[in-house]
């Protein structure tokens, strides 16, 4: 059996009184697309605050591309190949949209990843070539016709597809979502699983995703990690996380409905 990319063992953080994540343990194996969902405060946000070495775990281990991430720094794990989006987003508004995916390419073309997904053409250099992909790169997106805008002034919904082609700029092997559908309309929040579907389809990228949107989460993961009260409650594929009865009871006894 492979390795895992990513290994979360028995991890914890503490702040003050408050356990926000205990005992977490996690697996995800190259390739993967799963969802991690939970009710509000239940600590999704603050497991990818360590999982990018933002927030230091208090307890337990995680490895990532079988390096033990204790010691690194935020930007040493970025460059080993964990990309994130925020849930509320964070662009570099007064840039325009092709310098934002511009900022993040400097490393490119050295993935194997992007151009898998996106064949880009290989016979541009320097500067030329930077920009040749970076336009490629918003064209996957839909975005190349607002290449010259400010980012700040794109549709919402645009914003937060140049997000997450920043981040996949990076050439990251790991990709977190936070809320990527957050405040999308029905629309736009179907337009983007497909993106995301297209994304895991042609690479072997690895995507974790919190989404609140669950016809989202149950459409495209394929399996799911469950957490309530910084407790691990469930995982399993999107049928029986939607069958588990301490999934249901967890959101108010509601159902877990598409
Ligand atoms: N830096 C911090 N200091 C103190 N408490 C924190 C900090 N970061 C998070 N918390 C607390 O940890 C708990 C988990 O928060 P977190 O943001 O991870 O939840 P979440 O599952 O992402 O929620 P949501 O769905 O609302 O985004 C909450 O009680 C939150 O208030």
């Amino acid at each position: 059996m492979t390795n895992p990319l990513l290994k979360v063992e028995d991890v914890g953080i503490q702040f003050g009184g408050l356990k926000a994540v205990s005992g977490l343990n996690m697996e995800l194996f190259s390739g993967e697309l799963v969802g991690l969902i939970g009710p509000k405060g239940a600590g999704k946000t603050t497991s990818f605050n360590m999982l990018t070495g933002v927030y230091k775990p208090t307890k337990g281990t995680i490895v990532f591309d079988g390096k033990d991430t204790k010691k690194l720094s935020p930007h040493k794990i970025t460059k080993s190949g964990v990309s994130r989006t925020f849930q509320n987003i964070r662009l570099f508004k007064e840039l325009s949209v092709i310098d934002n995916v511009k900022v993040a390419n400097h490393s490119l073309a050295k993935h194997s990843i992007v151009s898998s997904i996106f064949r880009l053409p290989m016979h541009f250099k320097g500067e030329e070539k930077m920009e040749m992909e970076s336009l490629e790169f918003l064209k996957i997106f839909g975005l190349d016709r607002y290449k010259d805008e400010l980012s700040k002034n794109l549709p919402y919904g645009m914003q937060r597809r140049l997000e997450i082609a920043r981040a996949l700029a990076a050439g990251p092997k790991l990709l977190l979502l936070d809320e990527p559908a957050a405040g999308m309309n029905p629309e736009e929040t179907a337009e983007l699983m497909d993106l995301i579907s297209l994304i895991r389809e042609k690479s072997d990228l690895t995507i974790l995703l919190i989404e609140h949107d669950m016809g989202l989460v149950m459409g495209i993961c394929e399996r799911i990690y469950v957490l309530d009260h910084g407790q691990l409650i469930a995982d399993g594929t999107p049928e029986e996380i939607r069958n588990d009865p301490k999934v249901i009871e967890a959101y108010l006894g509601g159902e877990v409905t598409e």
